[in-house]
């Protein structure tokens, strides 16, 4: 399903939380939103999943209007992982995954087969079947955001919205999320802090600063000395990995900050 940002913008009185960002994603697309703190990643992406409606502009789901649709039909969907999900209720694991069924099921209806097939891949695929019977309270950090993060693949969406996912994750964790990702054939939008993983994932990564998107294109062209000082403000070196030829940063943690000596 194609994403489309139309002239999107977000105000809240005085201030701009996203300015009009046009920005087209086609079917199946990986695109990363990178961005100092504050800089509008998460406000361009709810407005996608509707937790924001802009201020301006429009989101499109390939011809369809976003405020044309119902929000149960955008949540069937649109699957959302986002800073603010949270599992506090003393819910097992197999039940908070179920939830990601309820946009496809009517009313108390019970969970059918295919559903209860969605729930199984959903949690094989982020490595939690083991703890389905577990109180999602009792969970570290990081098997919690796996479990969220299957909760959103049960959903079985066309587009995946992802908002810091590898957040708590240990490596082999963030890497099998991110090489799913690449596989799963989904639109997936997806913030990210790491550069270097956003450049390995993402077909395209947008660059936003201020609320305003600063650069656009694929990671070759987008990871770049010059965008990561003025951007970030921090000194970088690229390198392009040996095997998979995609630029990756180098940070030097005693250097000047501003990179000027
Ligand atoms: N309701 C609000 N009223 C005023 N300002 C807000 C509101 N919601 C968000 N902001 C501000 O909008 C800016 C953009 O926030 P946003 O969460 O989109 O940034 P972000 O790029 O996702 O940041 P981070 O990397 O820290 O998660 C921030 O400065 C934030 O404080």
């Amino acid at each position: 399903m194609r994403v489309r940002w139309d002239g999107v913008g977000v105000r809240v009185g005085d201030a701009t939380l996203l300015a009009e960002l046009d920005l087209d994603v086609a079917s199946g697309e990986i695109l990363g939103l990178v961005g100092p703190n504050g800089s509008g990643k998460s406000t361009a992406l709810r407005c996608v999943y509707r937790a924001l409606r802009p201020s301006t502009g429009v989101v499109w789901l390939d011809d369809l209007a976003l405020p044309t649709q119902s929000l149960l039909d955008s949540a069937r969907s649109v699957a959302a992982l986002t800073q603010d999900s949270h599992a506090e209720l003393d819910f097992t694991v197999a039940e908070v995954v179920a939830l990601g069924r309820a946009p496809h099921l009517r009313g108390n209806q019970a969970l059918g087969e295919r559903d209860q097939q969605l729930c199984a891949q959903a949690m094989r695929r982020t490595d939690v079947t083991h703890l389905a019977q577990r109180s999602v309270l009792t969970l570290s950090g990081g098997e919690r955001q796996r479990v969220l993060i299957a909760r959103a693949l049960a959903q079985d969406p066309k587009v995946l919205v992802l908002d810091e996912p590898t957040n708590h994750l240990d490596l082999r964790h963030q890497l099998g999320l991110l090489r799913f990702l690449r596989g799963c054939g989904l639109t997936v939008l997806i913030a990210l802090h790491d550069l270097n993983l956003a450049a390995a994932t993402c077909d395209r990564i947008a660059v936003l600063a201020r609320g305003q998107l600063v650069a656009h294109g694929q990671p070759v062209e987008v990871v770049d000395p010059e965008l990561v000082r003025t951007v970030f403000g921090t000194k970088a070196a690229v390198v392009t990995h040996p095997d998979s030829g995609v630029p990756q940063l180098l940070y030097d943690v005693t250097a000047n900050p501003e990179g000027t000596s």
